[in-house]
């Protein structure tokens, strides 16, 4: 007590740092506090204030019990956050127990956490509330449930998560991936419905089918390397479709500056790298104080420099009457007197999102399909025998085929269901309204992944879910004592509702035409090692990331007979021919 001297409290001096009246009583329950020890409390009621003589020792303690106020009002805050938080968990669905604050940020796995989710389904049930910091995310790891509210109320969860460096920084939410629910979304949306449905979808139909003939043939002279033919075959369909202008190799330019781009787009959305996607308000310092932004920044303008080029040449070969059907092409045509359409930029980045979205999605899945003949060799046969009993030898499989090839259909269908590239269901969802499901509170803004690695291994409705087995997709599609998949496609490999892939049906064909083709020509077998013993390859041995694809893996391509040969010769001749018009220099 000493240093200390008590007052009444209209003695306080006016120098004191607390002069007015609604801070007088606050000066009396700081003191109070620090000196709690020593003091009765009813003194504060009695309007008492006790001040240190000395005014270094009064400067010293006032701040001390400032600080020990401060803490106080922290500790309390704290606590009846995670109170709150407490009571939030309790009436969200179930999932591993999170640390206040924190989450479940020490039970996530750094590599490919869709097998974790899958455990976490098997433990707490098709729902499960996974927390990052205080943020829920929710992952569904049943179709019923997906389709349930993913589809069925797709009115509430299908806006996007809030992506702080890759959407707002980095595309400014120009990019149709990662735009928030809302007008510009739907403005978007339609238009690429627009570009890549019924007509459109219909017009792209004799690139594929050349791309596919001149794949055949890469396939036929070099098939070793097919993961890279695979890949070209993608990217030269995506640019075709997004610009009317093809690509030869791999090493071409654009697809280089392209792949740049996705890798660097890539790197933004790895959890953790951005202290920014957990504190939004860290996205306002200036710029001179933050490198990482600069960055991002200056990544961002090279990137839209790039694609208005891109999407500016097609203007002016559409000026000279030089520009085939495209979808920029489309968008420079809807914009003509249509104050409406998109601007230059939003141009630029719907066309910039096919690439990114189309190509390494379509590739990935014909590399599963590969695994899956080289693993499975009983359903490549299978389908051979369809194939030459419709087609003949004499022709490849062509469009009209299509109808009369139901096992090869399903073989496709298998594949999406089988590996699905887009392993945690694409982008997630972000629900836009508090919901309640199945007894559930699901507030707004909480994001929902649908796990696809979960959901097409869930065995209530695929037995053996990892063997290859197309017979799930012939006759009723149900087979005995399963569920039915509660979506007709019996797959989600595209996603859900208003979400649903706008490239659906583009992908499809694309998948209709190689892998046809491919059966057709080819048979795919397992290599052999130095002393000929047989290679298998892992079927669960995928990359991790954002798109899943098989690592790589050898196997044997072979054309299935001399007469077949010729023919993969004289197609892909006539393929090139039709591309030519696509070839830019
Ligand atoms: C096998 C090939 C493909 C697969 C498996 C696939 C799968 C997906 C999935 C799962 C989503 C997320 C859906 C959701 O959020 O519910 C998606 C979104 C999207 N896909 Fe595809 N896709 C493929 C090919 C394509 C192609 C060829 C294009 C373009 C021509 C494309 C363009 C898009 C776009 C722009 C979105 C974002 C839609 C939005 O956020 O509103 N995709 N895709």
């Amino acid at each position: 007590m000493k240093g200390t001297m008590i007052a009444s409290a209209p003695r306080v001096p006016q120098s004191s740092p607390f002069t007015s009246s609604v801070e007088a009583p606050l000066a009396s329950l700081v003191t109070g506090l620090h000196l709690s020890s020593g003091l009765k409390f009813s003194r504060q009621y009695e309007g008492t204030v006790i001040v240190p003589k000395d005014p270094v020792a009064r400067f010293h303690s006032l701040s001390c019990l400032a600080a020990c106020l401060l803490l106080s009002a922290l500790a309390i805050s704290c606590l009846l956050v995670a109170l709150q938080d407490y009571r939030r968990h309790a009436i969200m669905p179930p999932g591993p127990s999170p640390v206040p604050f924190v989450g479940n940020k020490w039970d996530l796995p750094l590599q490919k956490p869709w097998y974790k989710f899958k455990q976490w389904t098997d433990m707490y049930g098709s729902l499960v509330t996974v927390w990052t910091g205080r943020r829920p995310t929710i992952v569904i790891g049943d179709p019923k449930v997906a389709c349930d509210l993913l589809d069925r109320r797709s009115g509430i969860y299908s806006s996007r998560p809030r992506f702080v460096v890759m959407g707002e920084l980095f595309t400014n939410n120009d990019s149709l991936l990662t735009m928030p629910h809302g007008d510009k979304w739907r403005k978007t949306r339609k238009i690429f419905r627009m570009g890549l449905h019924g007509r459109a979808c219909e017009s792209y139909k004799p690139i594929q089918e050349a791309e596919s003939q001149r794949l055949t043939r890469d396939l036929l002279v070099t098939p070793e390397i097919f993961g890279k033919h695979l890949e070209r075959y993608a990217s030269s369909v995506m640019i075709c479709v997004a610009y009317g202008r093809r690509v030869d190799s791999l090493e071409d330019p654009i697809v280089k500056k392209i792949y740049d781009r996705m890798a660097y787009m890539s790197t933004l959305n790895v959890p953790g790298a951005f202290w920014a996607e957990s504190f939004p308000i860290l996205k306002l310092i200036p710029d001179c104080l933050a490198p990482w932004k600069r960055e991002v920044k200056r990544r961002a303008k090279a990137s839209t420099e790039m694609l208005s080029r891109l999407a500016l040449d097609v203007r002016d070969r559409m000026k000279k009457g030089d520009a085939p059907a495209s979808f920029t092409k489309t968008l420079w045509e809807k914009k003509e007197g249509n104050p409406e359409a998109l601007s230059e930029r939003e141009i630029a980045y719907a066309t910039g999102s096919l690439f990114g979205a189309g190509s390494d999605t379509s590739s990935a899945t014909l590399m599963s399909f590969f695994l899956a003949m080289t693993c499975f060799p009983r359903v490549a046969a299978e389908a051979q025998e369809e194939l030459d009993r419709v087609v003949g030898r004499d022709r490849s499989p062509t469009w009209s085929d299509k109808p009369n090839l139901p096992y090869c259909h399903a073989v496709i269908k298998e594949t999406l269901r089988w590996r699905p590239v887009a392993v945690m269901g694409g982008t997630p969802h972000a629900s836009i309204k508090d919901d309640r499901y199945n007894g559930h509170f699901i507030p707004k803004g909480t994001t929902i992944l649908g796990n696809l690695w979960a959901i097409h291994h869930n065995e209530k409705y695929f037995k053996d879910s990892h063997d290859f087995i197309p017979e799930r997709y012939l006759g009723s599609g149900k087979i005995d004592g399963m569920e039915p998949y509660p979506h007709r496609d019996g797959h989600s490999a595209f996603g859900w509702g208003r979400r649903l892939c706008p490239g659906k049906q583009l992908a499809e064909n694309s998948l209709f035409i190689t892998i046809t083709r491919v059966l057709w020509a080819f048979n795919i077998s397992k290599a052999t090692d130095k002393s000929g013993q047989e290679i298998t390859p892992n079927i669960f041995a995928y990359t991790d990331g954002f798109n899943s694809k098989p690592q790589p893996f050898q196997c044997l391509i072979q054309p299935r007979t001399p007469g077949i040969r010729q023919v993969i010769e004289r197609e892909a001749s006539l393929g090139e021919q039709f591309l030519d018009k696509y070839k830019c220099n």
